[in-house]
């Protein structure tokens, strides 16, 4: 009982009007889904507790919207509901334009309407004039202000540039405008209807099979980059968008990192700072090495976050949904007790490592008894399946050497036996290409005056139409740029992991005397 009281009180410490935001989360409108699969969901009529640990069905209904009565004044200068929303959405489309002021790109993409926003971006549904095809434009606004800014940007561009892979959010073009902070840069991508936290939240509770065919999309993508030590390091349901058909697709690698060896250097802000090792990855979905502050990251920060997403999409809330950085420590610890020695002791950041020391060491629930008693959705039954809980609890090692990497997680027997999952899936074997690995590493190194002029050979100022008149040149200009780079460093160019250092040698002679 102690557990399950413990947990309850990360959110009963919530303060009241946070609770009334929370309990009332009445479902998102998305676009239009019709013929879509998610059709045979039909929106809740309950409203679910989208923050808290268990999903509380709340037995409120949402009050009735107060209206003014007639002899309100306020009523009788209120324009009429016609000529309100005309006015409304006269506002929406100036503030539209406003933020998407596409300068000479104007011509080749209508912006249509705001349809998501996030910490560093913006994006806009907006139509290719001349092919009448609809996008989505994220903007990325002064992305050359601050070094972690430009840093951000250059890594998305970088990964997503020449990427092809079906769960992987494809990037159609690039360029950029002068703002009055330094440059915005534009990223044209290929529409998507919604992302998987409005699936998981909107509609009733996904059936087992939806479930593992999103989850195996999900390790698929990850597969492709975690084969070329790229790790996302920012997953969770807000980043995965779903098309009608129900395809799933990474997004935002803002924060994605190579990580092979040549790309941590000593002065990483990354890796060794205390302050930015705590803000990688959003919290609810952060892996037990980045809370504690521990020195080694792998691509195993991204198996903790697909543990969390499987039980985020059964549970229908989030697994650990701590609400700051001490709690969340505090909620991993009650759930998994104090970690081994050896992992206390690299902890770097003594407030850490005290409240690790002082935690009791004794687990009160088996994980299965966790799960159980936070699985109040109508997927319980999934649950009691003991793979699909062997499966999350290998998901959720504290230790990341014990995590299942990502060919663990394909290979395991509830995802390879299940009589529901895609096989398809199962024998993916394409790689994400040796460059995209080398333009990564190359971006980890870069001062603030480097990663702007990198930036801007990135992002041209005219789009790819522009450019080239409609083709897709551009995109081949800019593979060229890094193949040329490969053909002077001579004979034998192969994506062997062993002569890594000596083609980044080579590369980084040859771009200097480019
Ligand atoms: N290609 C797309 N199609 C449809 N919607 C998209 C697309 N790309 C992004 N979105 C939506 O826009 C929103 C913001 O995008 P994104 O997450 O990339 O921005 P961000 O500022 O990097 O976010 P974060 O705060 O997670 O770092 C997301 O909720 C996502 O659902």
């Amino acid at each position: 009982m102690f557990l399950i009281n413990y947990i309850k009180s990360f959110t009963s410490r919530k303060s009241k009007e946070e609770e009334e935001e929370n309990v009332m989360a009445p479902p998102q409108e998305g676009p239009t889904l019709r013929n879509s699969p998610l059709n045979r969901y039909s929106p809740p009529t309950k409203y679910y507790d989208t923050n808290s640990n268990y999903t509380q069905i709340s037995l409120m209904k949402p009050e009735p919207l107060e209206l003014p009565s007639s002899k309100n004044p306020a009523f009788i200068n209120m324009p009429k509901q016609a000529g309100f929303n005309r006015v409304l959405d006269g506002l929406k489309k100036r503030q539209l334009l406003h933020d998407f002021r596409l300068e000479r790109a104007a011509d080749v993409y209508n912006p249509i309407q705001n349809i998501g926003s996030g910490a560093f971006g913006i994006v806009c549904e907006a139509e290719e004039t001349s092919s009448r095809t609809r996008v989505a434009i994220k903007k990325i606004a002064h992305a050359s202000a601050t070094p972690t800014l430009a840093r951000r940007t250059l890594r998305e561009i970088r990964v997503l540039r020449h990427i092809k892979h079906n769960n992987i959010v494809r990037l159609r073009d690039i360029f950029r405008t002068n703002g009055p902070l330094g440059i915005d840069v534009f990223l044209v991508m290929d529409l998507m209807s919604i992302n998987l936290h409005q699936v998981i939240y909107s509609w009733e509770c996904l059936k087992e099979e939806d479930i593992l065919s999103f989850l195996m999309q999900l390790l698929n993508g990850l597969q492709y980059l975690h084969k070329a030590s790229i790790a996302h390091r920012d997953l969770k349901p807000s980043n995965l968008l779903v098309d009608e058909n129900l395809n799933l697709q990474i997004a935002d690698f803002g924060m994605a990192k190579c990580y092979h060896k040549e790309a941590l250097r000593a002065d990483d802000p990354d890796e060794h700072c205390f302050y930015m090792t705590q803000h990688v990855a959003t919290l609810p979905y952060r892996a037990p090495e980045l809370l504690y502050v521990l020195p080694e990251h792998s691509t195993a920060v991204d198996m903790w976050a697909v543990g969390c997403i499987f039980g985020e999409m059964v549970l229908k809330s989030e697994v650990f949904p701590g609400r700051n950085v001490q709690n969340q420590i505090r909620m991993l610890l009650a759930v998994f007790g104090r970690p081994p020695q050896h992992i206390i002791n690299e902890v770097r950041c003594d407030r850490t490592r005290k409240l690790i020391e002082d935690a009791d060491n004794f687990v009160e629930l088996t994980w299965e008894e966790f799960l159980f008693n936070k699985n109040r959705s109508e997927n319980q039954n999934i649950f009691e399946n003991c793979e699909a809980v062997s499966f999350i609890r290998q998901l959720f090692e504290v230790d990341a050497n014990d995590r299942l990497t990502i060919d663990e997680a394909l290979n395991h027997p509830y995802i390879k036996n299940h009589p529901k999952a895609e096989k398809s899936y199962l024998n993916n074997t394409s790689t994400c290409p040796f460059y995209i690995k080398h333009s990564m590493i190359q971006v980890e190194k870069l001062n603030h005056a480097k990663l702007i002029e990198e930036l801007q050979k990135d992002a041209p100022s005219a789009t790819h139409q522009e450019l080239h008149s409609g083709t897709r040149k551009w995109f081949e200009g800019a593979f060229l740029r890094e193949s040329d780079i490969y053909k002077n460093c001579g004979e034998g160019f192969q994506e062997d992991e062993s002569n890594l250092e000596e083609y980044q040698l080579q590369i980084s002679v040859c771009t200097s005397e480019d």
